[in-house]
């Protein structure tokens, strides 16, 4: 498959943080507006290859550790909204045609903005970016709880508070070590309680166990990553395979495994692309998905996850059209909408990839 035709399919991404995909230039220049002296260099390709390799280190809290020069920089209104507009346009300009970007509102208070301020200026910012991008782009924003701090009931009502109004769902992100989901199981059950839609963290730095527990006590809908997933999977030496029953039942109930393989191998989840278990878990059924997680500190776009996963796998546009769908039969989006999507925009869009060659 040409670059050429990679850029230009259709794609979706569940999985993708705003804090970890910004400019590097838009970075250095907020840095300077606001007064922040810790950025390691003041040159925008420098800048990007330092996050790049300091999130290589293969574990969760050092990649998570870099979060804290975006955040810096994303503490006012007009930040906040330049920000999410150039997210929406990047991942536009990367064929991308259905997003669902994902941050943590409590990381944006350190200048004095109220949680629904947040929530307004990446709403703002977000639909300026859509209209930037002529229309090219749908964008839902996911509400993040971290894991690590007390306030995910409040990210949860405030998720409620926002639903309709360009939030679709909520998420709990941070170090998974140490902070199991059923620690916010108060925010879950809010969320429940009102029908709304929530995926979990889970099965990137912990295994199966943290998996179990997002999906059977807590109620997920999706996991982010879930690639120790296969911790519940046997693979025999002639290629067949015996699901444990978490991953039957995971599989069976179509819950959707957002895979972002670019970041795992940033934080030692999985070891090469080659060996990445996305492509065994395609095969078993699984409903997976590919995803970015963070543009900058994974340094990758949604058209280099295809790549990699061209070069790791041969796979074709038929494949990518797959994960493309089965994203957006995942979205956190009203039915009608999600098919919408796949009818007017993804089935045609492969159609002129040559997608029904099977490869
Ligand atoms: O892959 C991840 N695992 C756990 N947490 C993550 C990952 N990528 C980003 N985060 C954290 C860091 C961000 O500050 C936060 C909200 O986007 O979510
Ligand atoms: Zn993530």
């Amino acid at each position: 498959m040409h670059l050429s035709d990679i850029l230009r399919a259709p794609k979706a991404v569940l999985h993708d943080h705003l804090d970890g995909g910004l400019r590097p230039g838009t970075i250095i220049e907020l840095a300077r507006d606001c007064g922040y002296q810790g950025l390691p260099t003041e040159d925008p390709a420098a800048l990007a290859v330092w996050f790049r390799d300091a999130a290589d280190s293969g574990s969760l809290e050092r990649y998570l550790e870099t979060f804290a020069h975006t955040c810096a920089v994303m503490q006012t209104r007009e930040a906040l909204e330049r920000v999410a507009a150039e997210c929406a346009e990047d991942l536009a300009a990367d064929g991308v045609v259905y997003a669902e970007v994902r941050y943590a509102p409590e990381q944006h208070q350190e200048r004095g903005l109220g949680l629904d301020e947040v929530v307004d200026a990446v709403n703002a910012g977000l639909r300026e970016g859509e209209r930037r991008s002529g229309g090219r782009i749908t964008v839902r924003a996911l509400l993040t709880g971290m894991r690590h701090t007390e306030r995910s009931l409040e990210i949860a009502e405030l998720t409620v508070a926002h639903r309709d109004r360009g939030v679709a769902g909520f998420d709990i992100a941070g170090g998974e070590v140490g902070n199991p989901p059923a620690r916010h199981l108060a925010a879950f059950q809010h969320l429940r309680r009102h029908n709304c839609h929530f995926t979990i963290h889970a099965g990137e730095a912990v295994g199966a166990e943290s998996i179990h527990e997002a999906v059977q006590v807590c109620g997920a809908e999706r996991i982010g990553h879930g690639v120790r997933i296969t911790d519940d999977i046997q693979v025999h030496d002639d290629g067949t395979a015996t699901l444990g029953r978490l991953a039957s039942y995971v599989r069976d109930n179509r819950i959707a495994l957002e895979v972002c393989p670019t970041s795992n191998l940033q934080t030692g989840a999985a070891k090469s692309y080659d060996t990445h278990p996305v492509d065994l878990l395609r095969r078993l059924g699984f409903r997976v998905t590919l995803n970015t997680d963070n543009r900058l500190v994974s340094g990758t776009t949604m058209s280099e996850e295809f790549r990699h996963m061209v070069d790791a796998f041969g796979y074709g546009p038929a494949v990518f059209e797959e994960f493309t769908v089965a994203a957006v039969e995942s979205a956190f989006l009203p039915l009608p909408e999600r098919q919408r999507l796949i009818d007017e925009v993804i089935r045609p869009g492969y159609a002129g990839l040559g997608a029904q060659s099977g490869q």
